[in-house]
Formats: C-alpha cells, structure tokens, sequence
C-alpha cells in the first residue's frame, strides 16, 4: 500500500541480492523506518521482538530467513538447524511454520548448491502469493460489506469494528481483515472503522490507526473495553478481524481479546467475521482451546507502553507500580460456534469442519 505517494510491501529483497528490507513496525506511527537485514540471527530477533508481525508476514519473514542461511551452508543439517532457530521464535502464528516447512520441502530433494537460488526464488513467490491470497480476500469481504450497505439508506455508512493489526503491515500487502475495507473504500461504499486500541502493544492504535489515516478511511480509536457498549447502542454492523491459526474444526487463535469481542458480538447479533488466507489454517488440530500454544510475552509490555512525549521523542513510561507483576497472554481462542464465517481467498466458509472441507476439498 502507499505511504505517502511511495508504494511499499512491508518486506522486500534488498539491492545486493541477498539481505532483505522491513519497515520497522516498532517505530510506527511516530516514525517510519526501514531496516536492512542480512542475517539469520537478525531475522530472528525481528519476528521475536516484533519489528515484523502479523502471521502472514511472520512466515514471509521467516522464509527469507532460510534463504539467508542457504548462501553460508545449504546443507541439510543447516536447513534443519534454521527451521528450529526460526520455528522458535513465535509459536502461536501458523503461518511461521507453514512457511518454513513449505521451504524445507522445496529445498530438500535439491542439490545444496543449487538451493540458495532457489530458495529466494521461492520466498519471493510466497510473498506473491500473500498478496494475490489477500486480494482474494479483499473481494470475498467486499460481498459482505456490500451486502450490508444494501440493506441501509443510500449513503449510510457501515460501521466495522477491527482488533489488533490485521491490516498490510501485517501481511506483504493489503492485509486480510483490512482488504475488505480497502476496496469498499475504493468502490465508493461509506465505511466508518472502529479500531481497537488493543493492548497491550497498541497494534490498533498504533498500526492500524496509521494504515486508515494513511488511506483516507474514516476511523475511530476507542479503548479495548467500548466494543460491547457500542454495539448494544447498534452502533456496530460488522466486526472483522484477522488470525494467527485457525483450526480444521473452525476455531480461531487471535490477539487476546478478540474472544470478548466475539462474546459481545454473538449477544447482540453481531455478524463476526474472521478474515484468513488458507496457510494459516492449520489441518492437524482440531481443538483451538486444548491444542493451539498461546504465546507468554513479558509482562513489561503490560507495565510500560510506548509512546511520543511532548517535545517528539519516542520514549516509554511506565503505568503501574514498580513491584506490581503482570502477565501477558498474547492470543485467545474464539470458538468457531461465536463465528458467522470465515472470509478466505476461496470464498465465505461456514467456521466447522465441514465448512472448511467444503471449501477445501484437497485438504479434507
Ligand atoms: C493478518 S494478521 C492476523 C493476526 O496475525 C493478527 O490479527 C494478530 O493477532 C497479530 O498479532 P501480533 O502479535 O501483532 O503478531
């Protein structure tokens, strides 16, 4: 998407062939920077401290990295060894794990020597096929939306309501509950975004805050809290959020907090929608409560936040007492029965396991 006049994926092969170059998500919305990585060790320390996020980019990320690896040794140990080192480093988001065996699986039968070039040249595609996945994905929610808008006055605008960041910085492009919005946008349709703030790291305030003002959407910040009360004030037509993993049955790993929205939803015939391209459903579980890894991030990113003091700096400060512990889950489990559906490349799938075998026949 654009920033400023300037077209930007959120990954890309640097100049020398080799390294690739971010935009440093830590900094946003106060600064925007780029960064250049051209280390295993590096592309590590980007997804586990968040530099990058967002599933989908996670394991675009993370596929690069394994291209990194094979131009020092593309020996088999050494593709072994990067997949543990990468696959480590978050565990919640599928994607991460979808995209390093979908490399070690191109990789392996090659000779190693033959398996750097080929490894960029796959990385490149999967990043490709992000943003084709999330297009498709953007046209299946605009129906929704549509669909929506139809049912109001002319000129009426439809109110969505967004959790975390699942927007284009959290994919290569386009995002995937944002894609929906951005081509209502385009098509003329009035949308209004409520975007949560979503602690604790602010993703919404933060990231997808700056992606709507950046392309013209008119959107409103509101506390974590407010969702439930503006819906039963009807103030809410849709919510759309993104996943981290869903499972065979249809259940849905997001950003912690996204289940109480989902509650509030389903108690005020809310239509809950969850946006997701296929690699980050993940066909060997079925229970997303019994079986999906939560994530455990430091409880620093509960007590201190981040943000930009009066005379411009990006400095952070502490909100509660010095000796006070927090804890820090960083995703939940919505259960599929609290989805009205799963929006995919492919078309608006039923949350259960038959509607996903429906939609993908090959997988059932
Ligand atoms: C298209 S991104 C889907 C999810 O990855 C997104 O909603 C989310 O929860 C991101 O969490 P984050 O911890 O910022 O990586």
């Amino acid at each position: 998407m654009n920033v400023g006049e300037r077209h930007y994926r959120t990954i890309w092969l640097s100049d020398d062939k080799r390294s690739v170059e971010i935009i440093d998500q830590r900094w946003l919305p106060h600064e925007f920077r780029i960064e250049k990585i051209g280390t295993v060790a590096r592309i590590a320390t980007a997804i586990r401290d968040m530099w990058v996020r967002g599933a989908p980019l996670i394991g675009v990320t993370a596929a690069y990295g394994v291209a990194i690896q094979m131009t020092e040794d593309a020996s088999d140990e050494a593709l072994d060894a990067v997949w543990e080192t990468l696959h480590k480093t978050r565990p919640t988001a599928i994607n991460l794990r979808w995209a390093l065996d979908e490399m070690r699986r191109h990789l392996k039968p090659l000779a190693p020597e033959r398996r750097a070039e080929a490894a960029y040249r796959r990385a490149a595609e999967i990043a490709d096929e992000d943003v084709g996945l999330n297009r498709a994905i953007g046209e299946n929610g605009l129906a929704i939306i549509k669909a929506i808008a139809a049912r109001k006055k002319p000129g009426e605008t439809v109110n969505i309501l967004t959790h975390c960041n699942a927007g284009w910085l959290a994919t290569v492009d386009y995002g995937t509950a944002t894609a929906p919005i951005y081509l209502a946008t385009e098509a003329g349709i009035p949308v209004h975004v409520y975007v949560d703030e979503t602690r604790p790291r602010n993703q919404g305030a933060q990231l997808t805050a700056w992606e709507m003002a950046g392309h013209g959407v008119p959107h409103t910040l509101i506390v974590d809290n407010a969702g439930g009360h503006l819906m039963q004030h009807g103030d809410i037509d849709m919510v759309i959020v993104g996943t981290d993993r869903t499972t065979a049955n249809g259940d849905v790993c997001n950003k912690i907090g996204t289940y109480l929205k989902a509650l509030a939803a389903a108690d005020n015939d809310v239509p809950f929608y969850v946006a997701l391209p296929s690699p980050t459903i993940d066909w060997t579980v079925a229970d997303g409560l019994a079986e999906i890894p939560i994530e455990e991030r430091s409880g620093d990113e509960v007590s201190l936040v981040w943000g930009k003091t009066a005379d411009g700096k990006v400095a952070q400060v502490r909100v509660s007492p010095d000796a006070t512990p927090a804890a820090n889950p960083a995703f939940d489990v919505t259960p599929a029965r609290l989805v009205t559906g799963l929006i995919t490349e492919r078309g608006v799938a039923k949350a259960s396991r038959e509607g996903l075998k429906a939609m993908f026949p090959e997988r059932g």
